[in-house]
């Protein structure tokens, strides 16, 4: 089989295009104010959820003081911050057309068990408050920080971002979910990329299905006392594998301060901070 990769003229380095013809997004292979003109005129809001339990509260300001720099600059913005302490969220100035809601939500004793819930609280919040209030929604990481611009090319009805860590890699080496026995469960043979789930995002219908679906394959997995290599992350990449994004974000749009920028990373537009794992998490 022949498996060929569209490149851009201006980004001859790196393939700009998958296979079933969604863009992949890199500085330099867009036209902001082509992109802009088109949604400008829309007036669209853009719903952030942010999920900041326990000591995770303390990435929230430069989060959000970043993202007022660069995140959807000029773009209606409603940030949903879910937390057990909605005293400790920071008061950010927020631009223009900007808010902020915080959502009181449980702790857990298991980090796991936060990052995995997250689907199934994006998804009520979707149902129950945003059909009518919001465009298009992307779900961050509260762990990291805007560097640079992040603006209307990454809209799009699904979005997905590939994985600093295993961007360059084969799929064999993609850290799937092996085990036939959980509904995450990705063959050897199969696969396109490696999605972050540190960013997930769309119209509001699309992420609905996405988050519901996920919720759906997490309650079973449960029910069968199985948890997936890497909880909601692991069952994002079986749902993108049937169900293909329709753009999907380079590693400028999640990258890691650990990790060093090789060339063809022209910029970095969000990245993963530094953290302490053992002083921060609930749980090894
Ligand atoms: C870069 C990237 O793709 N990161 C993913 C990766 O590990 P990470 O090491 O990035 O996971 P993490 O510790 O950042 O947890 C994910 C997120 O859950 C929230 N949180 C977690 C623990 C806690 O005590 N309080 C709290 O609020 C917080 O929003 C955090 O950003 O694998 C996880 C699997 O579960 C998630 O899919 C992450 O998105
Ligand atoms: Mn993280």
């Amino acid at each position: 089989m022949c498996v060929c990769v569209c490149v851009c003229a201006s980004r001859p380095d790196i393939a700009t295009t998958t296979r079933w013809l969604a863009p992949i997004v890199w500085e330099d292979s867009f036209d902001l104010a082509v992109i802009d003109n088109i949604y400008k005129p829309k007036n669209i809001t853009v719903a952030t959820t942010v999920f900041a339990v326990g000591k995770y509260v303390r990435f929230l300001k430069d989060l959000i003081e970043s993202a007022e720099q660069h995140f959807m600059v000029g773009y209606r913005v409603h940030y949903y911050i879910f937390t057990d302490l909605p005293d400790e969220v920071p008061d950010v100035k927020l631009g223009e057309g900007r808010h902020l809601t915080k959502i009181k939500t449980a702790s857990s004793s298991r980090w796991q068990e936060i990052s995995l819930r997250r689907m199934e609280m994006v998804e009520k919040l979707i149902e129950e408050e945003l059909l009518n209030k919001a465009d298009y929604i992307f779900s961050l990481d509260v762990d990291s920080k805007f560097y640079a611009h992040w603006g209307a090319e990454s809209l799009g009805d699904l979005v997905g971002v590939l994985h600093a860590w295993l961007f360059s890699m084969s799929r064999h080496q993609f850290t799937y979910e092996r085990r036939p026995e959980s509904q995450a469960y990705i063959p050897i043979d199969a696969g396109d990329y490696y999605y972050g789930g540190a960013v997930i995002g769309g119209r509001l219908d699309k992420v609905l299905r996405l988050v519901k679906t996920c919720r759906m394959q997490l309650d079973r997995d449960r029910a069968n006392k199985i948890e997936a290599v890497w909880q909601e992350e692991s069952h994002l990449n079986k749902y993108f594998l049937y169900n293909k994004p329709t753009k999907l974000l380079s590693p400028e749009y999640l990258w890691d301060d650990r990790k060093e920028r090789p060339n063809f990373m022209k910029v970095v537009r969000f990245s993963q901070v530094v953290k302490n794992y053992a002083e921060i998490r609930p749980n090894p």
